[in-house]
Parts: structure tokens; sequence; C-alpha cells
């Protein structure tokens, strides 16, 4: 199975016009992947809190249809990513707000196969916590050969969110992410613990550049279940390619069995 990690970088002056053509682009380009990745909210901007209002839409939206193309084009799954979702049905969540940090993730037929709404908020006082609602599902499903858990960013640092997917059967995490340079270590040693404790292949794909004042610190991994980097990018925009063997995971699982000594 291979794999593309768009790890993008954007700053304040590109508009949300431009950046889309530039993604679906790079997505297009991509054709000979069974998966493509995109970062967390890289239309809406991962630290441009001010703008997602005015950059949010719904899974029905510009930016998604533009992405559901572009992965019917090029006859990829595509995880496009997280979007500001404001959902045009008006809804609300139980804080009254109409607005999620919300993956996309896109078949080779361009049908939109899952959403996941990012379940752990992070700002403490401020940015998602302040603007956005929480989502409450887990979603693990079956992309391209790899039973895989859906997740964003901070929820990487919540170890129980991923034990709930290994239960639901995954094989990989794939975790789009604008993680900032500040705190780039903890993002490569929790991807790694991740994988080792779950013994499951993790693709993060994070963001580059600088936008809102904030430094992106890129280095997104692709980790197998035994914990080895397969493929680590640096900290510009790049484009991380790997093959992933999902039936290897069963067979290390088989292997060193780890797993069959959990004990609840
Ligand atoms: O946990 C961190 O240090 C970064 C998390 C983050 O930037 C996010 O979830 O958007």
């Amino acid at each position: 199975m291979r794999i593309a990690a768009i790890q993008l970088a954007y700053d304040d002056d590109e508009s949300l016009t431009e950046r889309t053509e530039r993604v679906v682009g790079l997505v297009r380009g991509e054709t000979g992947a069974d998966l493509v990745v995109l970062p967390e909210l890289w239309s809406a901007g991962g630290f441009s809190y001010r703008d997602w209002p005015a950059r949010s839409q719904d899974v029905g939206g510009a930016v998604v249809s533009a992405l559901t193309e572009a992965a019917r084009d090029a006859g990829v799954w595509l995880h496009g990513g997280s979007i500001a979702e404001h959902p045009s049905s008006g809804e609300t969540g139980p804080e009254g707000k109409s607005l999620w940090n919300t993956s996309v993730l896109i078949a080779p037929d361009g049908s939109v196969a899952a959403t996941y709404r990012k379940i752990h908020r992070f700002g403490f006082a401020g940015g998602e916590p302040k603007l956005m609602e929480a989502g409450t599902d887990i979603v693990v499903l079956d992309i391209g050969g790899l039973r895989a858990g859906l997740s964003t960013c901070y929820d990487l640092r919540f170890p129980e969110l991923y034990r709930a997917q290994l239960d639901q059967g995954a094989r990989g995490f794939v975790i789009p992410a604008a993680w900032p340079a500040a705190r780039v270590d903890a993002w490569s040693l929790l991807l790694r613990a991740r994988a080792i404790e779950d013994q499951c292949v993790v693709i993060g794909c994070n963001t580059a550049g600088t936008h809102a004042g904030t430094a992106m610190g890129g280095r997104s991994a692709v980790i197998a279940a035994g914990g080895e980097v397969l493929a680590e990018a640096g900290t510009d925009e790049e484009i991380l390619r790997v093959d992933v063997d999902p039936a290897a995971v069963g067979e290390f699982r088989e292997a060193f069995p780890v797993l069959r000594d959990r004990r609840l």
C-alpha cells in the first residue's frame, strides 16, 4: 500500500481559493498512491482562529467537493485533512456552537466514506474549546486494505482513544495535524509511542510554514507497528511517499504478541 503524506506549508497571504487549487493539484499528482493524506485544517488555517468562521464550510461545500473530484481523478483514497465544519443544516452541539474540526475520508470513487469530528479540542480556554464543539464518535474503517482509526492532532496526547480504536480492530492510525514547531519533539515521540503500544502502523501528516504567528513543526512520519520510522519529513513543504504492508501488522503481532498480555 503506497502512502503519500502531503506536508503542506502555507502562510497568511494565500487565499482559500489559491490554496485549494494548489492542494488539489498536489493530490492529482499522486496518481500512483493508494492513500493520500493532507494536514489538519489546511483550508481554514490551523491557528488562524479569527478566519475559521469565514472559512468554515459544510462537508458538502466547495473544499470537500474539490477534494472528491481530485480523489476520483487520481483514483486514490484521500484523507482530506480536516475542515472547520459548519453544517448547512444549522446543526448545533451541546454547547450551542455550530463549528467542528472535522476530518473527511474520501474513497477512490469520490464518495465521502467517513467523517471524524476531533474529540479533544486544543487551546485550553481559547481556540478550539472556545469556538468549536467536541466530537464524540470513534471512527475506524477499512482504507484500501488497512483497517485504520481516524484522529486529529491534539488527540495524539490521549492514548485511551487509540486503545478504543484498537479494540474496534484498528491496525493503523491516520493523524493529520497542525502541530507547532515549539513542541514538535513531542509529536515525533508520541507518534512512535502510539505505534509501539498499540502495534499499529501510524501515518502522521503535519503542517509546515508559519501562519497566524505560529511556526509549524513539519516532521510528518510513517511508523511501522514495531516503532521503526519508515519515513520522516523535514520542516518544509514535502511529500512523504512510503510503502506499507497491512499484512505485516498481523504477522508482527503474532511474532511479538504483546497485546495478548493486556490485563484490564
Ligand atoms: O498538543 C499540541 O502540542 C499541539 C496540538 C495542536 O496544535 C492542535 O491540536 O491543533
